[in-house]
Parts: structure tokens; C-alpha cells; sequence
């Protein structure tokens, strides 16, 4: 009985010496902070008043981690964190010595946020709390982790640990944390760059099949993008439902996603489309080449760590799927064909010698991706696709008649829009955007041309550009009219070509027929 009391009586003696140091601790803080003697004690003061402070008053932590618990993407509170904690780090002003910079918004300046090991004070209502931001090095076992789930586990591990007072727990866990996601998002709205990734690393094979990113800067909109002014209009609507269009997508139980297939001849303005929808919505894209990306899981992964608002494109598709025998087997055909270089003018680089070629094809054939058609089809629709929401798909291609239906129904694809040859309204608006007119004499010749040769409208843009200090509207005008004779001659000539190798095919399979049924009357 008398040892409880006695131990009740010093434990009730050490509450009130505690106490007694937790005041006199606070008035000294308190002291330090009001001669800004804390300033100039840097950050060696923050940390020994927080040991201080949790020797008297036990202090809590709370920590938020990149990927936490084998995530395969980023956690959205540790964005935030970082976000809301590169204010309170340029608020903190000299407090915190080891900086790390990053480009801003704004080219001459960079947006700064606290180094590893760094640690800075934050007030809220009163109550001071401190951040920590450290690195934890790739777990030993992770090299065992499975190449899926393993992701987090090899990385350096990044994280932030905020410090509190128990005393503040209530304050800190229910208003404070919930402030700064709040602070922080806001931060990244205001800070957002938009961003063009690529899976493809400075050696593609290398790659760990993640993203690499610049900023997203192209200059091409829907106002200078030529198309049937109808046509255009009606994807500009369709974006703008599916943009808006959350709660539709709940409440008919779909994943929020749209898939566009973007097909035409090269030069049509394919790749020109994406860019001005990824501006017209404000959304990131991201640039898949598939034929990087080597298996299945890995397309997969590729997609999770998309985040939301971005459009994901895979350009060439048919050239891409059941991989690289068709691609290959499509360059052969475009070199005997002799079209390669004129297409589109990407694949005119290609022209190497036979060694070269020959080494290219080998560490080619090794490296083959193993992405199948039903990858990339679970990729659009599969359970995994339903991860996160506003995303479109976006896939190009040359010759949407390859394509397996599969791939392309309503539903993966809903949106088929055609990308085709110049017509008259697409000349109309580019000699508009590049020229600056609405009406020239050589108006009617080009109309009267353009519905008989092909010309797309990169090769029309490029005769509508001024090319020296003596070009106008005249000369450029009568640039096209003469590009546009020979282009309607060379598709005459084409046209012919054509003709002449089907007859000759009848004829041969003609006389083959009748060789047959020779043989037949003779047997
Ligand atoms: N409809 C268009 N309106 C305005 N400019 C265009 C249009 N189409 C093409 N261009 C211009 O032509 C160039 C090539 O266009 P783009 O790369 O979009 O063609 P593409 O259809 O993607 O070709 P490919 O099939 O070879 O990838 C661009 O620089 C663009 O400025
Ligand atoms: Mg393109």
C-alpha cells in the first residue's frame, strides 16, 4: 500500500518536474524565437529543440513515403507534402541550407524545395511541427522482389517524417495534415507544367520500363490545325463531353477513358492532332513505343504509372504490334517500293550501309518485344485500365486496314477519325494562318487541283511558307499551283503503273489457267 502511494507520490513528483521543465522549456523557445537567436542557430537549433522538446513532451511522427507498401505509383500525399513544403522551405529563408532546385514555370527562376537529411519548422495555429526528408537505400532482399511489384523496393526510397507534440496530436492529425494536402494541391495546380513522357531512356533495352519526362511546349492548337472546319468541331465536342464527363462515366459503370485512332497518310496531321488536343484539354502526354517496352507486364506497369488529365499515345500501331516482323517486314517493303524517304521523311534517316543494317537487325531480332496483340488490348480495356480516370488512348497509324478489328472496335476505339489529303476548307484556312489571306485569283486553280492530285497538308503548309525576304502571298500561291501539277501528275502516273501491273497479273493468271486446263485436256 505505502509502496504505491510512495511510487503514485513520485510519479506525481517527476509529472509535476516534467511539467515544470516543459514551461520553462516553452518560455525558452519562446525567449529564442522572439531575440531571432533560432535564425542564426540554423537548423543545428531546430533539431535540438525538437530532441529537447521530446525529452519533456513525447513527441509523434508521422511519416509519408514515395511508395509505400509496394505501390507500384507515386503516393498523392507525399506529392503534396513535397508541393506544400516547398513553401514552407522558401518560407523558411536561411533556416534551411541544403537546397535542391528544379526549373519553374517561370524561366529565370527555379523552384527550390529542402535537400535529404534537411529538415524545416512549420507553425500551425500555434503549434510548431517539423519536416524531415530523408532517402532509405534499396532493401537488400529487393533484387528477389518480383520485376512487377519490385519497383519501390530497388529505387531509393524517398520520404518526408513530420514531428509533432503529442500535445498537438488532435490539432495536428485532423486539421494540420488534412491543410497541407489541401495546401498542396493547390501549390501543384499553380505550378503545373505540362509534360511529354517517354519510355524510351537513353539506351531503350536498359530502360526499367518507366518514364522519362521534358515539358510539354508544342505550339500547335486546334486554331491552326487544318481540318473540315465540321470535322474538327465535332472532336472539339467530344473532348469537351469527356472532359466533363465524370459523373457519366460513373453512373453508366464505365472506366473514365476514350480511345481515338487517328488514321491517314503520312503528313495528314496525325501527330499535329495530339498535340493540339493534349493543349486544348491541358493534359500531359505520354508517348509509348511499344516496341521498347518487352513484355506484357511491363505495358502494364507503364500504364499505372500514368497519372490522370493525359492522353497516352502509341504512334504507328500497326507497325508496332506482333512486333517487329511486321515492322521489318514493312521497311523491306517500303525500300523496294522506294517510297520510304518521300513519305514522311522519317524513315530517310534509316539509310545506313549493310554492316551497319545488318548489326541493327541482329540487336533488333534479340531484342524483340514480346508485347501481343492481347496485351496491348488489356492495356486499353482490361480490369487494369479502370486504374485512375480521365485518360484518352490515342493510337496513329498509316494503314488502318492492318489493323486486327480487335484492336479497333467501339468500346477500345471509340472514335475513329480520319486524317485525309488536303481538300479546298483545309487550303482555305492555312493560307489564312500562313499567308494572311482569304481570297487570292490563284484561289480557284488550286481548288480545281486539289480534287485531282493528293497533296496533304504538310506538303501544302510548306509551299504556303515564305522561304526568303522576296516571297509573298503571289509567289507562294504560285508555288503550290506548280507543285500541285506535278503532284497531279505523278498520281496519273501512279494511277497507270497500277493498272498496267494488274493487267499484267490477269493476263499471267489468265494464261496460268489456261496452261492448267491444257494439261487437263492432255491427261
Ligand atoms: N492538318 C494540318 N494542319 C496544319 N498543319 C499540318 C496539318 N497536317 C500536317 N501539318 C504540318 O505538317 C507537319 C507534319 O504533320 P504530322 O507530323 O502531324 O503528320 P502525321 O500525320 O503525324 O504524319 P506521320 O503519319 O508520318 O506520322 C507538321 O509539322 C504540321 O505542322
Ligand atoms: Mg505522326
Amino acid at each position: 500500500m505505502e509502496a504505491s502511494s510512495s511510487s503514485l507520490w513520485s510519479s506525481v513528483n517527476s509529472g509535476i518536474v516534467l511539467s515544470l521543465l516543459a514551461v520553462v522549456w516553452t518560455m525558452l523557445w519562446q525567449g529564442l524565437q522572439g531575440l531571432q537567436l533560432q535564425h542564426f542557430l540554423g537548423r543545428h537549433s531546430r533539431r535540438l529543440s525538437r530532441r529537447l522538446a521530446a525529452a519533456l513532451d513525447p513527441y509523434l511522427t508521422v511519416t509519408v513515403a514515395e511508395y509505400d507498401g509496394g505501390r507500384m505509383r507515386r503516393s498523392d500525399a507525399y506529392k503534396e507534402a513535397q508541393a506544400y513544403l516547398q513553401r514552407a522551405t522558401r518560407e523558411a529563408g536561411g533556416g534551411v541550407r541544403h537546397l535542391k532546385a528544379e526549373p519553374d514555370r517561370d524561366p529565370d527562376r527555379l523552384v527550390l524545395s529542402m535537400d535529404d537529411n534537411e529538415e524545416v519548422a512549420d507553425e500551425f495555429r500555434g503549434a510548431t511541427v517539423w519536416w524531415l526528408a530523408y532517402t532509405a537505400q534499396p532493401r537488400e532482399d529487393a533484387g528477389g522482389a518480383s520485376y512487377f511489384w519490385g519497383r519501390a523496393a530497388r529505387a531509393e526510397r524517398r520520404f518526408y517524417r513530420l514531428c509533432f507534440l503529442e500535445r498537438d496530436r488532435d490539432l495536428i492529425l485532423g486539421e494540420y495534415l488534412p491543410h497541407v494536402r489541401r495546401e498542396g494541391r493547390a501549390v501543384m495546380v499553380k505550378n503545373r507544367q505540362r509534360k511529354l513522357f517517354t519510355n524510351i531512356s537513353g539506351d531503350s533495352w536498359d530502360s526499367d520500363g518507366s518514364w522519362s519526362h521534358v515539358v510539354f511546349e508544342h505550339p500547335k492548337t486546334f486554331a491552326t490545325l487544318a481540318m473540315d472546319p465540321a470535322k474538327k468541331k465535332e472532336v472539339m465536342d467530344d473532348l469537351d463531353a469527356f472532359r466533363k464527363g465524370k459523373e457519366y462515366y460513373a453512373r453508366v459503370g464505365k472506366a473514365w477513358k476514350r480511345g481515338y485512332l487517328l488514321y491517314g497518310p503520312p503528313g495528314t496531321g496525325k501527330s499535329t492532332m495530339i498535340a493540339a488536343m493534349a493543349n486544348y484539354l491541358d493534359y500531359d502526354v505520354y508517348d509509348i513505343e511499344l516496341t521498347s517496352v518487352r513484355t506484357n507486364t511491363d505495358l502494364r506497369k507503364l500504364f499505372i504509372e500514368t497519372t490522370s488529365k493525359s492522353i497516352i499515345v502509341i504512334e504507328d500501331i500497326d507497325c508496332s504490334l506482333d512486333l517487329t516482323g511486321k515492322r521489318k517486314k514493312k521497311k523491306q517493303q517500303q525500300a523496294a517500293e522506294g517510297d520510304g524517304a518521300e513519305s514522311s521523311g522519317k524513315d530517310g534517316g534509316d539509310k545506313k550501309d549493310g554492316a551497319e543494317k545488318d548489326k541493327e537487325e541482329e540487336k533488333e531480332g534479340k531484342s524483340a518485344s514480346k508485347v501481343t496483340l492481347s496485351g496491348v488490348l488489356n492495356f486499353i480495356d482490361g480490369l487494369w485500365s479502370a486504374c485512375g480516370g480521365e485518360r484518352i488512348i490515342v493510337f496513329t497509324t498509316n494503314h488502318v486496314e492492318k489493323l486486327d478489328p480487335a484492336l479497333i472496335r467501339r468500346g477500345r476505339m471509340d472514335k475513329h477519325i480520319e486524317m485525309s489529303y488536303c481538300c479546298f476548307e483545309s487550303f482555305r484556312f492555312l493560307a489564312r494562318v500562313y499567308l494572311g489571306v482569304d481570297a487570292h485569283p490563284l484561289f480557284d486553280a488550286v481548288a480545281a487541283l486539289l480534287r485531282e492530285a493528293d497533296m496533304t497538308p504538310a506538303d501544302v503548309a510548306e509551299n504556303l511558307t515564305p522561304k526568303g525576304p522576296g516571297e509573298d502571298a503571289d509567289s507562294c500561291l504560285a508555288a503550290l499551283v506548280e507543285a500541285l501539277h506535278k503532284a497531279k501528275e505523278k498520281k496519273a502516273l501512279a494511277k497507270k503503273a497500277k493498272e498496267e501491273a494488274k493487267n499484267k497479273a490477269t493476263g499471267k493468271a489468265k494464261k496460268e489457267a489456261a496452261a492448267d486446263e491444257a494439261d487437263d485436256d492432255d491427261e
